[in-house]
């Protein structure tokens, strides 16, 4: 039987899981789902993020769905108190996910949702693929009273099979891969910029390669984005790009992700942004992020292509209906937007 571990978290969290698990019970059905503290709801219960019972609940899982995590309750800049967002990092690298897929696909039905220009938008279609376990997030820190340090460090070999993620991906859409860097500074984006090109002469000559140093492509992506196919990037540039890339499609509330690289265990999937605390407990969430977040499990998680591409013209199907949730400019709520979605099914 399909299983399901499920990671509500925290803010809006739980407001979007809600709607998500119906949606999934209406797709798997008899699916069996358990819903597990993450984050800083699991902070408040056990002092940790992260627990180990928790971690091998998700392990046993076919798959993992995670809302969101974090709040000012549990912000500090204490170096010693556990933040929900340590839970976030420790599980993806615990589950070996090296290669967060993270697709922009603006619809025409929210172009003027977008702050871009509807000619700047019109034909992007592109994949974020962003290293998920290595870099800054994961280097030695330190901290006393006068200093703080994160080191950024990657091996060739962590450059390398994300490098042939975003190559492969490349194949299957428009052959063309932008890789993005500081190569005009960092050692670890030299080290990006070398093993990116050896990989692409030995195995992928045939798909376009382009590097773009990271500056740039935060104004490419506004200016030109409808000239990148896939945009191959380290930790946490890919944070920053994914993000902004997001207000090409209308909002944040928008992009979806799937964590993958590890053909052994569960497939991470978790909308791109976060608990939105601002908003937490007023019924305005935009679910649809979390939406597409299960189309991408059903689809890389559970190889239920149908089904995926079925939730996904539902979700087009309710904004070309005219859906527009408040970050979208409208006044639909988590609640309307549910049943917009459920009406196209
Ligand atoms: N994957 C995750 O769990 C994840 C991702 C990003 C941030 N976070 C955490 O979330 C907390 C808040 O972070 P933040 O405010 O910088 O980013 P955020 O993405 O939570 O919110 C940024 C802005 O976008 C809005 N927004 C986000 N998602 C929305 C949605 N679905 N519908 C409508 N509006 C939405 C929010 O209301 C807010 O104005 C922090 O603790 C951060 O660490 C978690
Ligand atoms: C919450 C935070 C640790 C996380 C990240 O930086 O990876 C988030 O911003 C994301 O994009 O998934
Ligand atoms: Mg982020």
């Amino acid at each position: 039987m399909t299983h399901i571990a499920l990671l509500p978290g925290d803010g809006i969290g739980p407001e979007i899981m809600a709607p998500a698990v119906q949606l999934l019970e209406h797709f798997v059905p008899g699916v069996s789902t358990e819903e597990h503290l993450f984050g800083g709801a699991s902070i408040d219960a056990h002092g940790t993020a992260l627990t180990d019972e928790v971690l091998a609940g998700c392990q046993q899982a076919d798959a993992v769905l995670l809302a969101a995590v974090g709040g000012p309750k549990w912000d500090t800049t204490n170096p010693d108190d556990p933040r929900p967002e340590q839970g976030l990092l420790g599980l993806r690298k615990a589950l070996g996910l090296f290669a967060n897929l993270r697709p922009v696909r603006p619809l025409p039905a929210l172009y003027d949702a977008s702050p871009l220009k509807r000619e700047r938008i019109e034909g992007t279609d592109l994949l974020v693929v962003r290293e998920l376990t290595g870099g800054i997030y994961f280097g030695e820190k330190t901290r006393t009273d006068t200093d703080a340090s994160d080191l950024c460090h990657y091996t060739t070999a962590e450059v390398d099979r994300i490098a042939r993620v975003a190559f492969e991906a490349a194949k299957l859409r428009r052959n063309k891969v932008s890789s993005v860097d500081k190569a005009n500074v960092m050692e670890t984006s030299r080290q990006w910029r070398q093993v990116v090109h050896a990989v692409h002469a030995a195995d992928f000559a045939g798909v376009e390669l382009e590097d773009v140093l990271v500056d740039n492509a935060a104004m490419q992506l506004v200016s030109r984005p409808s000239d990148f196919d896939v945009i191959v990037t380290e930790n946490l540039f890919g944070d920053i790009l994914s993000d902004e890339a997001a207000m090409i499609t209308g909002s944040i509330g928008m992009l979806p992700s799937a964590s993958l690289g590890n053909p052994d265990g569960p497939g991470l999937f978790e909308p791109v942004h976060g608990s939105a605390p601002d908003i937490a407990g007023t019924g305005a969430a935009n679910p649809l992020a979390m939406f597409l977040s299960l189309a991408m499990l059903l689809r890389h998680g559970l190889s239920l292509e149908a089904e995926a591409g079925a939730l996904e013209t539902a979700v087009d199907a309710a904004l070309d209906g005219g859906l527009r949730t408040k970050d979208l400019g409208g006044s639909a709520g988590t609640a309307e937007a549910t049943a917009a979605v459920l009406a196209h099914l």
